[in-house]
């Protein structure tokens, strides 16, 4: 029977196996030179030579560990503690991704600063004073105030380098380039946008703090999260002191944003800090995408959608639109549509027109869900009597916490067709598309009804939301692989993540010490999405025979 060398080997324990001695004591010179023998296991002195290894990369660890940051190191700890859900731990932290020192180039934001002259115009925070923090003063003997955490990077180049438009008098505003004006002038703008190297758009990333529910104050509720110079985001835990547990584990948190609204903040600045001028570059041609993220109650919806009273993001983006459109349109060759979708449980609805799910197709435009009516839109009251209708066709359920809960995803999409002439006298059609994006709040399964079909919802929101933050994360890790696919959610928002699209977030967070763990992820979230940079812009357009007006073709229009 044929036998192995190596099982030969094996079975000779005296030339070969060595005994309990050998394996224990150093190895002598002589059997050093012994390793060179044909003979000789392979596998022997392995150990000690990976030990040596081992020891001599551990000493190389710490000695480039100590050259590190050490501020990163003490937040990816706490990072690692937190007992709430991370969204995150669907992917590594870019941790040894270095910080860009140079501006970034913004092509949505028209006023950028150049890099010789930018200068910080405030002071980072140093942590508020205990007194100062009326709504965070300890009440009673058993509470106690965690400190803060010191500043989170130093490195805010990119947040300087931009201007943003809000009504902030910290931040000094200049002159915005003039973005109108003539089609010659429109044209200009174009060239310049094309020529631009290959440097994505950061997402802008904002966070909008609601004012604390009559609920949450009979609950015995205290505000845990401060906004300092409409940026900066102060995160407090408080805990009694009695819980000794949890005192040990207590963390205050700071975060920088483009922007931070207070509770004060009315929807009209809301808007024209975060959407104007996406609503500006919509009308060039370029895409836009304006997403809210946050916890169930966080107010979303409110920043979104808004009252009859307080109009929203949505409704007031479409009258700006209109009222932009009317403008320039001397000739009214602008042509509007809009489409209303929900992603609910994993199927795509029309709210316009509801009826059967829609299928998501993958054409040269991008996704897009077979059948969904585009309703041709003339007015904005007409706008409004659609938005209205269609949310009533939303899914939205009592849940605990928040008597009106959306349980879907809700996409708006308003694209602006129109023609300009370049100056070759050629006729170029304009498309940009707005895309309104209110997700479902991302509770966790407690804070809500665990017992109903709820469960389901909650189960697919996650999943979807989950979904998202894998697309972030991979879109900052840089990755090749996006995995879009994971959900119809993903799938839809690809073009707003990933693709030539200026996207602006903004971070719903509720103010209460009852709904830390969902603010601090939340904005841990919001945070990350920083990072994410979509293409460059190049806007959509083709150039047509003079005076052939042609709308988008695939448009189904119902009036
Ligand atoms: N900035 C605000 N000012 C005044 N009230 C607000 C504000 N934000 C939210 N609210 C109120 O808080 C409640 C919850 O807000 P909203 O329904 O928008 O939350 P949501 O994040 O959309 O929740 P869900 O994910 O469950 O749909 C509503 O009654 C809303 O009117």
């Amino acid at each position: 029977m044929p036998v192995s060398t190596r099982s030969q080997i094996i079975n000779n324990p005296g030339q070969n196996e060595p005994n309990q001695d050998n394996r224990t004591r150093p190895k002598t010179d002589q059997e050093e030179t012994h390793m060179a023998h044909p003979l000789r296991n392979p596998h022997h002195g392995l150990k000690e030579k990976m030990k040596a290894l081992t020891l001599l990369y551990e000493q190389q660890k710490q000695a480039s560990a100590s050259v590190k940051d050490p501020s990163f190191k003490s937040e990816e700890s706490r990072f690692s503690t937190h007992p709430s859900i991370d969204l995150l731990s669907s992917g590594k932290r870019a941790e040894s991704k270095p910080k860009e020192s140079k501006p970034i180039s913004h092509v949505m934001r028209e006023n950028i600063m150049p890099s010789s002259t930018v200068t910080r115009t405030y002071v980072l925070p140093q942590p508020p004073v205990v007194e100062d923090a009326k709504e965070n003063v300890a009440v009673g003997g058993g509470d106690r105030i965690v400190g803060f955490s010191c500043p989170r990077k130093a490195n805010m180049s990119s947040t300087v380098a931009r201007k943003l438009s809000m009504g902030s008098s910290v931040v000094p505003q200049t002159e915005p380039r003039e973005i109108g004006g003539t089609n010659k002038e429109n044209v200009q703008e174009l060239d310049t946008i094309s020529e631009k190297p290959g440097v994505g758009n950061r997402i802008l990333v904002f966070v909008r703090l609601r004012p604390m529910a009559k609920k949450e104050r009979e609950a015995g509720s205290r505000c845990c999260v401060r906004i300092v110079n409409r940026g900066d985001v102060y995160l407090t835990e408080f805990a009694s002191e009695h819980d000794y547990l949890r005192l040990k584990r207590l963390r205050g948190r700071h975060f920088t944003f483009d922007a931070s609204f207070p509770d004060s903040t009315s929807q009209q600045e809301v808007y024209s800090t975060t959407t104007a001028e996406l609503v500006e570059a919509v009308l060039q041609g370029r895409n836009g995408s304006v997403f809210c993220y946050g916890a169930t109650g966080a107010g979303k919806t409110y920043t979104m959608l808004g009252t009859v009273e307080n109009p929203g993001v949505m409704v007031l983006a479409i009258k700006d639109l209109f009222n932009k459109v009317r403008q320039r349109s001397f000739d009214g060759n602008h042509v509007v549509h809009l489409s209303y979708l929900e992603v609910y449980n994993e199927t795509v609805r029309d709210l316009i027109s509801p009826g059967r799910p829609l299928v998501l197709r993958e054409d040269k435009q991008g996704i897009v869900a077979a059948g969904l009516t585009q309703y041709r839109a003339y007015s904005t009251d007409e706008v409004m009597a659609l938005l209205q209708q269609g949310n009533q066709n939303r899914t939205t359920e009592p849940t605990r916490a928040n008597e009106t809960s959306s349980r879907s995803h809700a996409i708006l999409q308003v694209a602006v067709e129109y023609q300009v002439k370049d100056e070759s006298n050629n006729v170029v059609n304009r498309v940009g598309k707005l895309s309104l994006i209110d997700l479902a709040g991302s509770e966790r399964a407690l804070a809500t009804d665990q017992r109903t079909l709820r469960s389901l919802e909650g189960a697919n929101i996650n999943r979807s939301l989950l979904a998202l933050s894998s697309c972030i994360n991979a879109l900052v890790e840089g990755k090749k692989h996006i995995p879009y696919r994971n959900s119809k959610l993903t799938q839809l928002l690809k073009d707003s993540l990933g693709g030539a699209c200026n996207t602006v977030m903004i971070a719903n967070i509720s103010p209460s010490n009852l709904s830390f763990g969902e603010t601090q992820n939340t904005l841990h979230w919001a945070d990350r999405a920083k990072e994410i940079r979509t293409k460059v812009h190049l806007p959509r357009f083709s150039i047509l025979q003079l005076h052939s007006f042609s709308l988008l073709p695939r448009l189904t229009c119902l009036s």
